[in-house]
């Protein structure tokens, strides 16, 4: 067990509403876990359990593992702390008391990729979002408020944005419900509270009406403001809750014997107090694709090797990038061999929707369906795909496609319905060719090898949207051992002798990868967007910025950098908060990669 500070034994002792903040690493998960066994010994009544709620899953299994872990808890203790996302606890609340808020009693989730598709024809009406009028936005914001509204409402089909603002109404206006979950949960602690939303603020006022509330936050990483988290949600905490306040301030734990903490902090102030940061590291690269990739690959390389003779066990190294393109970019900069240099074993977290929807292509061909209408089914996939792996903002080259496609598909039904031949320069016929070569595949019952040959044939062939579905589809990691799809997979098997309920195993299972919990937290190589760091802890991080793109020495572009066009813009406050928790992500060392010629604005000596 680690010996506590003074104000963590403080936290411990302390009743009633409290608020503990503190920065990166200064220990307020740990002490919550520790004060949650103590209440599970000695405040807990028969069937009662503490709720430690998070935003995201990876955060859940670093919670977990961490209690885990610590060997001060008995086993018992464990069992009455339940760790959970806010998104999983609101959607028990509403499958079992949707009613209350006019829901029909069979609900299911609208997952992120079905979602868009269907906004996706109340979206397509309008501009990219760069380009809207004020006006415009809150016209646009209440349309797909309505039409998710209504899916809700007639079809039982629940989106994740509708989850906080319908569970608030609930618990405000029934007291039964409220109730309830206070007797079952008594105490509710709250992870990252600085970004908690407007609507989850709501809820969480209705909560601590009878369970005591522990809000852990360090208002300087609040980083969602763009979705509605507030910098005034402290102060509205303790104006509604009087809580007692801890402040762990700058103490830190993860990255201790390092200056990583101290690094942070100096970013967000704009003063640099030392020359040299123990643990971090700044590298500059030179301003075009070869050599950024190669320099990102060198230091990747060398800290991957580090960490391997460190002789740890799950090891983890991020690469935080500023933007989601980027995720990608260096994602396929990985996965091919780079110069000498083998493949680099990772995984990226790129947003769903599109390996998700492409996944579902993929199952469906697993299918091998011969009857009358196959064809169709998979083009309607195929426009889904297009429709939704834009996420909220289709691209209108997708939109068109997707039309395209479906024109191309009445023209090419009224063929095959006249029995004349199908049209030679259809865009369908590469399409219609593979499909072919999907179904003439030799399926050995094994879902793994299965999967891959399949996806093999998309790759290969001649349709470009398909080999682009085949690329999509290897960011999932569907087929890890154990997972729900590969046995739901082998069942099928089993039962049908072929894959004859793949689509519908493919989709079950991401909702239910959704709510997993038992996963562990990432290790080996991870490639993601800095935003998505949150929470998280690695032993190393790089992070790697875009670079400018010249004519004749003036820029003309500068797209990907960790403060918008590298441009120096008044304090900047936001950007330092990202930038902050990014860096002190990590345990041993952090190592900053920015341009040779137009070095990341926070990062200048002239702040010193
Ligand atoms: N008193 C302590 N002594 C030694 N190690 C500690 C102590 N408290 C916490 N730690 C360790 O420090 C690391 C960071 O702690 P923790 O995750 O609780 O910080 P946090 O404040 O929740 O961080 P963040 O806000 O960045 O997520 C963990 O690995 C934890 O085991």
């Amino acid at each position: 067990m680690v010996d506590l500070t003074k104000g963590q034994k403080e936290i411990i002792q302390a009743g009633g509403h409290q608020l503990v903040t503190g920065g990166p690493g200064s220990g307020k998960t740990t002490v919550s876990i520790l004060k949650s066994a103590k209440i599970a010994r000695e405040g807990l009544g028969l069937g009662q359990r503490i709720l430690f709620l998070s935003f995201a899953r990876a955060t859940v299994s670093r919670v977990l593992e961490a209690i885990d872990e610590e060997n001060a808890i008995t086993r018992e203790e464990k069992q009455r702390i339940e760790v959970d996302t806010y998104h999983s606890f609101f959607w028990r609340i509403l499958k079992t008391h949707g009613y209350l808020v006019g829901f029909p009693r069979r609900l299911a989730i609208l997952t992120p990729p079905n979602e868009v598709i269907a906004l996706s024809a109340v979206r397509s009406g309008y501009k990219p979002a760069s380009k809207l009028t004020d006006k415009e936005k809150v016209e646009k914001r209440a349309r797909e408020g309505v039409e998710r509204t209504r899916l809700a409402i007639e079809e039982g089909k629940v989106c994740f944005d509708l989850f906080a603002d319908r569970v608030a109404i609930l618990l405000h206006g029934s007291n039964r419900v409220r109730s309830l979950i206070s007797t079952t949960y008594p105490y509710i602690i709250l992870d990252e509270f600085q970004d908690t939303t407007a609507d989850q603020w709501r809820v969480v006022q209705a909560l601590g009406g009878s369970s005591t509330l522990i809000a852990l936050a360090d208002p300087e990483q609040r980083i969602f403001d763009f979705i509605g988290a507030d910098p005034e949600r402290l102060n509205q905490f303790q104006a509604a809750f009087a809580p007692s306040v801890h402040d762990l301030a700058d103490d830190n734990h993860r990255s201790t014997g390092t200056d990583i903490a101290l690094f942070g902090n100096d970013i967000l102030r704009g003063k640099f107090r030392q020359n040299e940061y123990r643990g971090i590291g700044v590298e500059v690269f030179e301003s075009n694709p070869n050599q950024a990739y190669a320099s990102l690959v060198g230091l990747v390389l060398q800290a991957r090797r580090r960490l391997i003779e460190g002789g740890r066990r799950d090891w983890s190294l991020a690469i935080l990038v500023p933007t989601k393109r980027m995720t990608r970019l260096v994602s396929d900069v990985l996965r091919e061999p780079f110069g000498s240099v083998p493949p680099i074993s990772h995984t990226a977290a790129v947003d769903m929707e599109g390996p998700i929807l492409a996944a579902e292509i993929v199952a469906f061909l697993l299918q091998q369906g011969t009857h009358s209408g196959c064809f169709d089914e998979l083009i309607e996939l195929l426009c889904s795909y297009f429709h939704g792996r834009g996420g909220a903002s289709p691209t209108k080259g997708d939109i068109s496609e997707a039309s395209r496609y479906r024109a191309a598909l009445a023209k090419w039904n009224e063929c095959v319905a006249a029995v004349r031949p199908t049209p030679g320069n259809s865009v369908l016929k590469n399409t219609f060719a593979v499909h072919q070569a999907s179904a003439a595949l030799v399926m050995t019952g094994d879902p793994d090898v299965d999967w891959v040959a399949l996806r093999a044939i998309l790759d290969t062939g001649v349709c470009s949207r398909l080999n682009d579905v085949a690329r999509e589809v290897r960011n999932l990691r569907l087929l890890e051992r154990g997972t729900q799809l590969r046995q739901g997979l082998a069942q099928d098997w089993r039962d049908t002798g072929g894959y004859r309920n793949a689509l519908t195993i493919t989709r079950e299972s991401f909702v239910q990868e959704h709510f997993a919990m038992a996963r562990k937290p990432e290790s080996g190589v991870i490639v993601m967007n800095m935003h998505k760091a949150k929470g998280k802890q690695f032993d190393e991080v790089i992070i790697f910025e875009g670079w400018p793109k010249r004519v004749r020495r003036e820029i003309v572009a500068n797209p990907d950098r960790i403060v918008t066009g590298n441009v120096k813009d008044g304090p900047m406050a936001q950007a330092r908060q990202n930038f902050r928790v990014s860096i002190t992500r990590a345990k041993l060392r952090t190592t900053i990669l920015t341009p040779r010629d137009d070095i990341c604005v926070l990062l200048k000596s002239e702040l010193r």
